[in-house]
């Protein structure tokens, strides 16, 4: 098996010529949360079998996997999970990473529970983002929306936590499903508006197999933008980055901005430059990938970083996932097998 895999020295592009530049770790499938969209309590019932600390990399395995990344290209990470924050010692991980040579931004999405205690220490460890969960400013709304985990209160201390820490404008990023969120966005923007802070609207997605997901249930961004725009005028921003997710606006009045991610109604595969490692050392070249490439293997059977560099150019080589393009080409009522959201995060 060794010999198949040919050696490669320069970036690798996929099919589509897209390179090789983002590389989110989902550092744990655990959560303390269970949003409806992502991990439904009655599909993952408290027996659920998360990974163990045996199945799971180590840090020095995803540092190791992080440094052969950076070598083919890739600038920028971002820790993701489940919720990452559940992951012991994670500033250890984050220190680590911010050695690495090539290694520009390091980031990390989180539901904010538990940031007030961790954010001194990650901002001193390196990281530089933070982006947090935040769907809903009323508290029996977003209680629902945490599967009756969460207080919409922590995530404001979150915020306010990472403000105290140094971390400047965060990422807020809002899941909006028809009939049980989208009243709230106008509340969510007049509180976010002049701050900081970036409020981003994410269409409702189909990612994984057990979230129900239904059209119907999806709000198109074009819907939110023109509710919002009518209250406070928005004019569209360029993009900072081709291959970056939101369509971004700012607010006419000079109250910031705002963002849209339209995975659903206008998807955005053709610059997707994120690779996705899950916590048990699997490469997912897409969100909606059915399987992953076991790097772990080859992490623990003694296999050079040569090597292991090859085969992960090899398998971005191969890449030819566009699966948001091609939504519209499902057989209604069919749902292949897919990783789910909290194994390889967003
Ligand atoms: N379909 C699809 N959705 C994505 C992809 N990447 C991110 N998303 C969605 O967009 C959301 C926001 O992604 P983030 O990682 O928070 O934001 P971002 O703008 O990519 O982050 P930076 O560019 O690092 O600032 C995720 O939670 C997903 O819901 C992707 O490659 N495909
Ligand atoms: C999987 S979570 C992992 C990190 C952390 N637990 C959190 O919630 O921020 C990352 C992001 O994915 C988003 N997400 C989860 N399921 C989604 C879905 N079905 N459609 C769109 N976004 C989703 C969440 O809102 C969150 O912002
Ligand atoms: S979206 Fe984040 S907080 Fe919610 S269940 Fe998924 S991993 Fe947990
Ligand atoms: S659907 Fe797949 S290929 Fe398209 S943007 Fe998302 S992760 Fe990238």
């Amino acid at each position: 098996m060794a010999a198949s895999i040919p050696l490669r020295l320069e970036p690798p592009q996929d099919r589509y010529r897209r390179g090789l530049t983002d590389l989110r770790i989902s550092v744990v499938d655990r959560c303390n949360f269970r949003c409806p969209y992502c991990l439904p309590e009655d599909q993952y019932p408290e027996h659920h079998a998360f990974l163990d600390k045996q199945a799971r990399l180590s840090f020095e395995e995803i540092t190791r996997l992080a440094r052969i990344f950076a070598g083919l290209g890739v600038h920028k990470i971002r820790l993701t999970g489940g919720e990452p924050l559940l992951r012991r010692d994670l500033p250890v991980l984050v220190r680590q990473l911010a050695r690495i040579e090539g290694i520009a931004d390091i980031a990390m999405t989180s539901n904010g529970v538990l940031l007030p205690r961790f954010a001194g220490d990650l901002r001193a460890a390196g990281l530089q983002r933070i982006t947090l969960s935040l769907d809903s400013l009323d508290a029996g709304v977003f209680r629902q929306l945490s599967g009756n985990r969460g207080e919409v209160a922590e995530v404001l201390a979150a915020i306010a936590a990472a403000e105290r820490a140094g971390f400047g404008g965060l990422k807020l990023n809002c899941v909006v499903l028809r009939g049980v969120n989208e009243a709230g966005v106008l509340d969510l923007v007049e509180h976010f508006r002049a701050t900081p802070h970036v409020l981003r609207f994410i269409e409702y997605m189909d990612v994984g197999t057990l979230n129900g997901w239904q059209r119907d249930r999806v709000v198109p961004s074009a819907e939110l933008l023109e509710r919002i725009a009518a209250r406070w005028p928005l004019s569209p921003l360029r993009r900072a980055h081709s291959h970056d997710v939101a369509e971004r606006y700012r607010f006419d009045d000079g109250g910031g901005e705002i963002g849209f991610i339209s995975s659903v109604t206008a998807p955005f595969c053709g610059d997707c430059s994120r690779a996705r490692l899950s916590a048990d050392g699997k490469l997912y070249t897409c969100l909606f990938a059915g399987s992953g490439f076991d790097l772990r293997s080859l992490l623990r059977d003694g296999s050079s970083d040569e090597r292991i560099s090859a085969a992960i150019a090899d398998c971005w080589s191969r890449r030819d996932d566009r699966y948001s393009e091609q939504r519209a080409l499902q057989r209604a009522g069919t749902v292949e097998e897919r990783v789910e959201m909290f194994a390889i995060g967003g």
